[in-house]
């Protein structure tokens, strides 16, 4: 392993009934809080009227910032960080997915700074201060509850980064299941894709001695291949939402990816394909991770052998490692597909016509991938082989 610190400050609060703890987990001092949300499933779902009662009741002065778009934008967290400057906003509650938790966390730390949200996005300035966030999590995917990122894109450029500092951690993270019942099968769906996705970015490293991180990340990957079937054909079942709720929150906040660095590379290329054209993160990972593995398939057989017989029961016996390495990514597409993952972009009805720009906005920032650089022919490639 390389040398690491693990570090992670946000207070993880699970379980049923848990938004209960909501008004003891607000620093003292608050007066003033901006609620941010979505497109209204709070208001459908009960959880909007609970929490402003409790704000209310507990003497808080509370603000609204709603309508928070999936893939959220750059105009949006201008225009939340204007509010927070203009109301003297003294903490800020997210209630919702990644979207609505990565918008208020650039948000929190736009607030504190003079020039545009951009600058931090693109880091070409670091945050010094950040207002307080916590949040209310209401779809099962990022894990952007536990950690330190954040996505936005920049729909006047088609740019979509992932940025993160130390200061963007929730100090907290209610983490109710009944909260994600009324999540629909598709949403439900791409959750599961995207979780699972981070831990396959984060399990295809360079060889280290990792064998700890290994088994816990074939532990959650065995773990969602046993729940998701099971979860999708009964949306409201708490022991399900459970499992797939803790299992997106520990894919990525951290703990897997100590002592090595994850590869990321599909994430950077799926982000390319949806700052061009907006779909949903995972219906796009779920497209390109398999052709990802395919192209990078003999940089090191012998870990794509290993997830094919550790997560995905692929029997060894009689062929190559690259046989039985295939074998697992095709069982690997199959299942995202049983669950309706998609499987080509045309099915978003994306062609070959803006195939240069995406590999344009993939390689903006040049080469990227830490278990295998990736340069644009490969992008290209890769893009060819999702069409
Ligand atoms: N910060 C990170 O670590 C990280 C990691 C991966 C992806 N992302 C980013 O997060 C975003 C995707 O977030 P997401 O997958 O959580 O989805 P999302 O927040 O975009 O939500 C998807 C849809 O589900 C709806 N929804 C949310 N909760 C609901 C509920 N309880 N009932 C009914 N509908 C509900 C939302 O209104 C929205 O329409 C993308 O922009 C992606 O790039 C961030």
């Amino acid at each position: 392993m390389e040398n690491f610190t693990f570090y992670n400050p946000t207070k993880l609060v699970f379980g049923r009934g848990q938004t209960e703890q909501l008004p003891s987990l607000i620093p003292e001092g608050v007066k003033r809080i901006l609620v941010t949300y979505g497109g209204g499933s709070i208001k459908r779902n009960g959880i909007y009227t609970n929490v402003m009662k409790k704000l209310s009741d507990n003497g808080y002065e509370t603000f609204e910032l709603s309508g928070i778009d999936p893939n959220p934008r750059l105009s949006t967290v201008n225009e939340g960080a204007d509010l927070c400057k203009q109301e003297d906003i003294d903490f800020i509650l997210a209630i919702g997915g990644g979207s609505v938790i990565d918008c208020s966390k650039t948000i929190a730390s736009a607030a504190k700074y003079e020039g545009d949200a951009w600058d931090l996005v693109t880091k070409q300035a670091t945050p010094e201060d950040a207002l307080p966030l916590g949040t209310i999590l209401t779809l099962a995917a990022t894990g952007s509850e536990m950690n330190a990122g954040a996505v936005i894109t920049n729909w006047e450029t088609n740019e979509k980064y992932g940025w993160g500092s130390p200061l963007s951690y929730p100090l907290f993270s209610i983490l109710d299941p009944v909260n994600t019942y009324s999540v629909p099968k598709n949403h439900t769906v791409y959750g599961i894709v995207d979780m699972m996705s981070h831990v396959l970015e984060q399990y295809f490293h360079q060889p280290t001695n990792a064998p700890v991180q290994d088994r816990m990340a074939e532990g959650i990957l065995k773990s969602i291949i046993e729940t998701a079937p099971k979860l999708i054909n009964n949306l409201e079942s708490y022991e399900y939402r459970e499992t797939i709720m803790y299992a997106g929150t520990m894919a990525f906040n951290g703990i897997l990816q100590t002592g090595y660095k994850g590869d990321w590379a599909t994430h950077n290329i799926e982000h390319a394909v949806s700052a061009v054209y907006d779909i949903p993160h995972a219906g796009g990972l779920s497209i390109l991770f398999p052709n990802w593995m395919k192209h990078n398939l003999t940089v090191n057989p012998e870990r794509f052998k290993q997830l094919a017989v550790r997560v995905f029961g692929v029997d060894p016996t009689g062929k190559s490692d690259e046989e039985t390495a295939l074998q697992g990514i095709d069982r690997l597409r199959q299942f995202w597909s049983s669950l309706g993952g998609p499987t080509h972009l045309a099915e978003y009805d994306i062609d070959d016509k803006n195939l240069e720009l995406m590999v344009d906005r993939a390689m903006k920032r040049g080469p990227f991938g830490n278990f295998n650089t990736l340069y644009d022919d490969d992008v290209r490639q890769i893009l060819r082989h999702s069409l």
